[in-house]
């Protein structure tokens, strides 16, 4: 199929920085996908590569694949938003995007078309030094949509936009996936990625960690816990920890568990004759995956792991 990215053994090195290392990942039409990473983790530095806008160290970047750059009229196969401050200031929104259709030989009544989507076509005269941070993004989203494209790379595009924005962009990324097109989003935050992406791409350090559906990410995290009320606590207590589990009394009749999943949490007090009032699991959240898994990947970078 012509829509996917192929990312396969992609290295970067700046000087004594290896901001990317041998990564690998395919993206899929028909889904959005987050790209996530803490701060630094070379999600810029990949998607500058897949644009080919940087050259790898090693290995490679394609779409349709082939390496990006080897397409012509580039704005007809990827779009992307990648600096909201791209922009000339002195000219005006629809100066920008016109300059843009004019070199991609894209037609211009699609200038008018994404104005519109994006929310901008009352703004469309007004110089582009003018326009706040949301603005800006807005701008950069429409430029990424000019020649529709049937992959689209966004990097951080909520950086800026209001919560009516940020509803926005969501509901227009679920769509261009929605159309088959190929949707890959960066984000630092699992926050913003949770209510928009189906799947993700989670980097450390240059390094994949994930690349899996959400669900998958989430029990991947395994940091959820069990919440067990009995009334002999002591004694299920001293028999989860033998299991080897970590267990925290909330109450007197009240265990928090972790490290052992509700079933077998059950299966410790019924060999032991203790009665349970009540069994929980609480799902981990993507949040506390993600800070789990990027941060083990931090200490162990470091050398920090004793
Ligand atoms: N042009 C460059 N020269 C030297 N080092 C660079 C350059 N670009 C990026 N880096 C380094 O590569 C690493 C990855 O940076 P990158 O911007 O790709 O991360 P990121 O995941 O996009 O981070 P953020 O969320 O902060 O934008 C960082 O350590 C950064 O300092």
């Amino acid at each position: 199929m012509g829509r996917v990215i192929e990312v396969k053994g992609l290295t970067k090195r700046y000087g004594g920085v290896l901001a990317v290392s041998d990564l690998s990942f395919t993206v899929r039409p028909g889904h959005v996908t987050g790209f996530l990473g803490p701060n630094g983790a070379g999600k810029s530095t990949t998607l500058r590569m897949i644009l080919g806008l940087n050259r790898p160290t090693a290995g490679s970047a394609t779409v349709h694949g082939v390496p990006f750059p080897a397409h012509r009229a580039g704005l007809r196969h990827v779009g992307a938003l990648l600096d909201a401050g791209d922009a000339h200031p002195g000219r005006s929104a629809a100066a920008h995007l016109t300059a843009l259709a004019r070199s991609n030989a894209l037609p211009r009544r699609r200038v008018d078309e994404v104005l519109h989507e994006v929310g901008l076509a009352g703004a469309a005269r007004r110089r582009v030094g003018g326009f706040s941070l949301g603005m800006r993004q807005r701008l950069g989203i429409a430029s990424a949509l000019l020649g529709d494209p049937p992959v689209l790379l966004f990097d951080e595009p909520v950086n800026g936009l209001d919560p009516e924005g940020v509803r926005w962009v969501r509901g227009l990324f679920r769509r261009l996936a929605a159309e088959g097109r190929t949707v890959l989003v960066s984000s630092h935050l699992m926050s913003e990625m949770e209510n928009t992406a189906d799947r993700l791409v989670v980097i450390g350090r240059g390094e994949l960690i994930a690349d899996e559906s959400l669900a998958e990410f989430a029990a991947r995290g395994a940091h959820g816990s069990v919440t067990v009320r009995t009334p002999q606590a002591a004694a299920l207590a001293a028999a989860l920890a033998e299991a080897g589990a970590e267990v925290r009394p909330a109450d007197a009749a009240l265990l928090t568990v972790r490290g052992l999943t509700a079933a077998r949490v059950g299966e410790l007090a019924h060999a032991r004759g203790i009665p349970l009032h009540e069994l929980t699991p609480e799902a981990s959240t993507l949040e506390d995956a993600f800070m789990q898994l990027t941060t083990d990947r931090a200490e162990y970078q470091a050398g920090e792991r004793p």
